[in-house]
């Protein structure tokens, strides 16, 4: 298991809360300038043609805006906004008892959209390009298929895989928004703007410090808010610089937003295995993690970080990993891989 304080994907427990804190229009929505920036000229030329907007696929890492970016866009736009995910989409029957209901102008929001169906995916493609599906009933010779229009409708996709979309579905939507990780100072903003929403002061240079941690976040940013709001609670401690530095020493969130299992991997790579290289398997068993967890949550923050790297013969600690965790450097010449 992957700790959660640190871990892109939402948790179960997390749903109201997020929800409390999501932006809800597009001047609200921090950072990401260059997205906020394509919406906002894509929606408004739908609205001075009184048509639906082009159908939107958001694709990045988990925890960056993209469930806040479709509601944001329901919302701007003025229309109802229905929420789907590709593992509820299991057959095609699935897909057209969705598309069948949606009501004229509805922005239809399909979150992890690689996961979909290929026997639905087939269906997405017309109802994309037509507004318009061919429903089978009956089967063998008897089998016979009925068109069904569709209500016009904007789909709105995200993906943390953009790469495991198949090429006609990815060529079918009119924008693709790439969102990027965050940089301190717009998370910042995200943390000024949620601790206003909890109704928390923290002082400015706090927030600073619970920006850099935040793995360039927000649900990482939010969520570290959360426990740094409790223990001030529980300690009757003071918001500044001081009192977050203790809240995240107890949660083990080090100062450049390592957590137990990024520091356990990284101490096993410069220590253990001498810098690497290291196959992933040998690494999983060495501490003790799903190898699963250490490539999709671990690594790439790491690599991300400069404290790792990925080789050929397996994964190597950089001379600033290696200095990080307190080892040796043997080879200078490994920074930057
Ligand atoms: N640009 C932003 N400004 C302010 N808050 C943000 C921003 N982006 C995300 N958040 C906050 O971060 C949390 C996570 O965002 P969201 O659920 O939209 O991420 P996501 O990319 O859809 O994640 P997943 O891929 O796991 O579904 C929410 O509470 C949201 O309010």
């Amino acid at each position: 298991m992957s700790d959660p304080l640190t871990d892109p994907a939402a948790t179960p427990d997390e749903i109201a809360f997020e929800g409390a804190l999501r932006p809800t229009s597009l001047a609200e929505f921090v950072g990401q300038p260059k997205v906020r920036g394509q919406l906002e000229v894509l929606l408004q030329a739908a609205r001075m043609q009184e048509r639906t907007p082009d159908h939107i696929l958001l694709a990045g890492p988990p925890g960056l805006g993209k469930t806040t970016l479709a509601t944001i866009i329901g919302a701007e736009t003025g229309r109802p906004i229905r929420y789907s995910s590709g593992p509820a989409i299991q057959h095609a029957g699935d897909l057209a008892a969705v598309l069948s209901a949606l009501v004229p102008g509805e922005v239809l929001f399909v979150d992890e959209i690689h996961r979909m169906a290929r026997s639905a995916e087939e269906m997405l493609y017309l109802a994309m390009e037509d507004f318009r599906i061919d429903i089978m009933v009956g089967k063998g010779a008897g089998a016979a298929s009925i068109p069904l229009e569709l209500a016009p409708f904007t789909l709105v996709g995200a993906t943390t895989r953009s790469g495991m979309l198949p090429a006609p579905l990815r060529d079918r939507f009119g924008f693709t928004a790439h969102l990027e990780f965050y940089d301190p100072a717009d998370l910042e903003r995200v943390l000024a703007r949620s601790s206003r929403l909890m109704d928390l002061t923290i002082e400015p240079a706090a927030l600073a410090e619970l920006a850099g941690r935040s793995r360039g976040t927000p649900r990482i940013a939010n969520r570290l808010l959360r426990r740094v709001r409790d223990w001030l609670l529980v300690h009757e401690g003071s918001s500044d610089l001081e009192g977050v530095r203790a809240a995240l020493e107890l949660y083990d969130v080090d100062e450049a937003g390592l957590d137990r299992i990024d520091r356990a991997v990284l101490h096993a790579i410069a220590h253990r295995f001498t810098g690497g290289p290291v196959g992933l398997s040998t690494l999983a068993a060495a501490v003790g993690e799903e190898a699963d967890t250490i490539e999709s949550v671990v690594e790439p923050f790491l690599v991300r970080e400069g404290l790792i790297g990925r080789t050929p013969r397996g994964r190597i600690a950089t001379p600033t990993g290696m200095r990080h965790a307190g080892a040796q450097t043997q080879d200078a010449t490994l920074d930057g891989v």
